[in-house]
């Protein structure tokens, strides 16, 4: 049971379905043009009223995560100066590009600001790339090196696989492998896609451009993808973010829950979600 005048609030999955890495600005950092989209599935947050910040970690998936300052949901109380005896069930795996960092601590801005009736706080960034589109949580373009997120209508929900191989891979290794800093961006106008097949097709052309040097440091990666492309179910397979996390999309959800029990004897872990 929750606690007395606790609220409950969902950091869902971030999945790029696209990420277009376009250039890089003089601090290091990437520019970026994404289209992201959010699983109705994630980490769990419970956050009641208190006058100190504390953090309390469940789930299968919290052994080794920090408790201290380092761990997000406290980074993102202290940069709002706002107090909540936070409890984290973490069910996403951490490193794993699909933001459970930065969606566990955009949803401990939205819960406290629910809490608190208190509006949200700007310059969210400097919590983490991901934050600003992870506060949104909603289908969303992100541009610049994150901070640039411009909501989208409302995208026709697509089924889903994630299979992430257990391995951790840090973002700034990636981006250091990558090749060509300056790719092309997705079209300056997103298309109106009538239903998810058309968006799907429009995503055959698309990139992530983290991929190919996810594939050079993490061979694991690619077994990944492989697996998921020889599956009967599989539309499209791509890695999400920075990796290790790759999703492969499906007709239905039935079909994505079918192909996320043929995976169940990889040693993966594996999540069949819904995406909108
Ligand atoms: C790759 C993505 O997952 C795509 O959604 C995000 O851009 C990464 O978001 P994040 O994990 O919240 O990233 P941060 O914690 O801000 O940055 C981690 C590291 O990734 C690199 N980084 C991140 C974002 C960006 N636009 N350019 C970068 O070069 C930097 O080396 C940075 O030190
Ligand atoms: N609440 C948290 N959950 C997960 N990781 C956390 C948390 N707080 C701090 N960390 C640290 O942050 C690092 C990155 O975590 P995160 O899960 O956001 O990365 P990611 O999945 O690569 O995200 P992105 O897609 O944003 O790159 C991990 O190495 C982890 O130790």
């Amino acid at each position: 049971m929750s606690p007395k005048g606790a609220v409950q609030e969902l950091a869902p999955a971030k999945i790029n379905l696209t990420l277009h890495v376009t250039g890089q600005r003089p601090d290091g950092y990437h520019l970026l043009d994404s289209l992201v989209v959010f699983a109705d599935f994630g980490d769990l947050l419970t956050i009641a009223p208190a006058e100190a910040p504390s953090l309390t970690l469940t789930g299968p998936l919290s052994a080794g995560l920090p408790t201290d300052d380092s761990n997000l949901v406290r980074k993102a109380m202290a940069f709002a100066g706002w107090t909540g005896a936070v409890t984290l069930e973490k069910r996403l795996p951490a490193a794993a590009g699909i933001g459970g960092g930065s969606s566990d601590a955009a949803a401990t801005l939205r819960g406290l600001a629910r809490l608190l009736d208190a509006p949200l706080p700007a310059g969210t960034e400097a919590l983490g790339a991901d934050v600003p589109v992870c506060l949104a949580a909603r289908a969303a373009r992100m541009q610049g090196v994150g901070e640039v997120v411009t909501p989208l209508p409302a995208l026709h929900p697509l089924h889903a696989v994630l299979v992430n191989p257990g391995i951790d891979i840090p973002t700034p290794l990636i981006f250091r492998a990558l090749s060509s800093k300056t790719n092309p961006p997705m079209p300056v106008d997103l298309p109106d896609w009538p239903d998810a097949a058309a968006l799907i097709d429009w995503l055959y052309g698309m990139r992530n451009d983290l991929e190919p040097p996810a594939l050079s440091q993490a061979p694991e990666v690619g077994a990944v993808l492989d697996r998921l492309r020889q599956d009967k179910a599989c539309l499209l397979a791509r890695m999400s973010g920075s990796g290790a996390t790759c999703f492969a999309l499906t007709d239905t959800r039935h079909a994505a829950e079918a192909m996320a029990d043929r995976l169940s004897d990889t040693g993966w872990w594996v999540q069949p979600v819904t995406l909108a």
